[in-house]
């Protein structure tokens, strides 16, 4: 393996790489920075934590270094903690040459993303859905001029699930100069690999780590085989295990709602585990927060739906565990993909139900990789199985007695009217003082529709 120097890189950027610990390039960055640097499109395909980032970050900094100029570079992205991840590693690599960047993403303030926009970033990090705002709404900035187009986790930007991006994909792309270099990089490419094609326009490079396994050598990837009912007692059992026996470890638990998110969150913190949550249906800035006070270790887990799953980079996370089996195993590549990264050794622990079992063959399958079973002490589950059990009834009780659901009404009708198969000029809240009913008044253009919510069910 040969040093940056080798690929094509200056001695500054060498040097910056060197005071982040980042002395010789990984595969990923051996193949796509020299074929980055002459210019070409490419396709990069490598395994979680394996540093696509810096394989592109690097040779969009030494481009831009030659010719600085804004807007150089557009970065896209599925998640908002994503962005600013991305932004943070071009503002530390990029920093010798005073690097501008601006994040766009969705939940923070619109005009002053404007503002910045208007300044003429070299880099702009962003949510398709909220730079589709931007250039539908204002001309005070241009992208006619950009340089490289970087699709970050591409499958994910480009797959039509609950949220689709192409459409504010397509909006951005036409705001775009034909001349461009599109980079394209995840974990997970092959699905969606004709359709990435087709976006770059000059013949692509396309690099895939040869490795038979989806997942990296040091992963040990467990399950446990539980009924349904028992899953939450498994899992406070383990993390007690684990916080037992490390100080210095963190967990990720993802789950499958917000819901069931907010609720296990509770009912850890009722056994004391210094535990936080991230999902979306928490405010941005709250998001932000919680994602600080988790790396930061100030709280040790962080219960998360998929929101979470792809792209984060937390060197501390030694433990992934899937409190529900994921549906999809690229979701699972992903998931357990937040730990183990850079070399570093992880466990992952998937939760299995008998309705799973199908799930876990095609994980296997997928993943060239068998899961082995995790040894755990049954009677010592048993002992507690009550009391969480117990426990867990009692925050829903308590989250039910909140205004949760509600709030989850209210973002999928923010959803519905962002998607424009609603499109109200206001959206009115009038709570009814009654226990149960909610009143909702919502103007839909010249109409005005009244909505009367029974729980969750909504009669309009
Ligand atoms: N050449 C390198 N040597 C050592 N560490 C590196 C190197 N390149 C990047 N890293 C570090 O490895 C970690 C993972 O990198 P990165 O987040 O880019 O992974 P990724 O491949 O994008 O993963 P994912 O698919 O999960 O998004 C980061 O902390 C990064 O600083």
């Amino acid at each position: 393996m040969g040093d940056f120097h080798s690929l094509g890189l200056s001695d500054w950027l060498v040097k910056q790489c060197k005071q982040l610990g980042i002395d010789k390039p990984t595969p990923v960055q051996e193949n796509c920075v020299p074929a980055i640097l002459e210019g070409r499109d490419c396709l990069g395909c490598a395994k979680t934590g394996s540093g696509k980032t810096a394989a592109f970050v690097l040779p969009v900094l030494q481009k831009l270094s030659e010719d600085p100029y804004g807007i150089f570079c557009l970065v896209l992205t599925p998640t908002r903690s994503l962005a600013y991840q991305i932004a943070e590693q071009f503002r530390v690599l990029g920093k010798p040459l005073g690097l501008k960047d601006c994040i766009v993403v969705g939940g923070m303030d619109m005009v002053t993303q404007a503002l910045e926009l208007s300044k003429q970033p070299h880099v702009v990090v962003a949510t398709p859905g909220r730079l589709a705002d931007h250039v539908r709404s204002s001309n005070t900035f241009s992208m006619r001029k950009i340089k490289f187009l970087i699709l970050d986790e591409a499958d994910r930007l480009l797959e039509q699930g609950c949220t689709d991006f192409t459409k504010d994909l397509e909006e951005i792309l036409g705001t775009l100069p034909a001349k461009r270099q599109t980079l394209l990089f995840s974990a997970t490419l092959t699905d969606t690999l004709q359709e990435l094609k087709s976006i770059a326009m000059n013949k692509p490079f396309f690099w895939e780590s040869t490795s038979e396994t989806r997942t990296v050598e040091e992963l040990d990837q467990r399950y446990i085989l539980t009924p349904e009912k028992v899953k939450d007692a498994y899992l406070v059992h383990l993390i007690q295990t684990f916080t037992d026996k490390h100080d210095d470890w963190s967990i990720i638990i993802f789950t499958n709602t917000c819901k069931n998110c907010q609720i296990l969150t509770m009912m850890l913190r009722e056994f004391n585990f210094p535990t936080i949550s991230l999902h979306s249906m928490m405010k941005q800035r709250q998001r932000f927060a919680n994602l600080a006070k988790f790396k930061a270790s100030v709280y040790k887990i962080l219960i998360a739906t998929d929101v979470a799953a792809r792209g984060l980079d937390i060197p501390t996370v030694q433990v992934v565990i899937n409190h529900n089996t994921p549906g999809l195993p690229k979701i699972y590549i992903h998931r357990v993909g937040r730990t183990a990264r850079a070399g570093r050794n992880g466990v992952s622990i998937t939760l299995v139900t008998q309705y799973d079992i199908h799930l876990v063959h095609s994980i296997e399958e997928q993943t060239k990789t068998k899961l082995t079973e995790y040894p755990v002490e049954e009677k010592e589950v048993h002992k507690i199985l009550t009391q969480v059990n117990v426990t867990r009834r009692e925050c829903e009780i308590r989250l039910e007695s909140t205004d949760f659901d509600e709030k989850k009404e209210i973002n999928k009708r923010k959803q519905l009217i962002l998607e424009g198969k609603a499109s109200p000029v206001f959206l009115f809240l009038i709570k009814m003082p009654q226990k149960h009913v909610k009143q909702h008044i919502y103007l839909s253009g010249s109409s005005i529709h009244l909505c009367f919510q029974l729980g969750l069910h909504c009669h309009g």
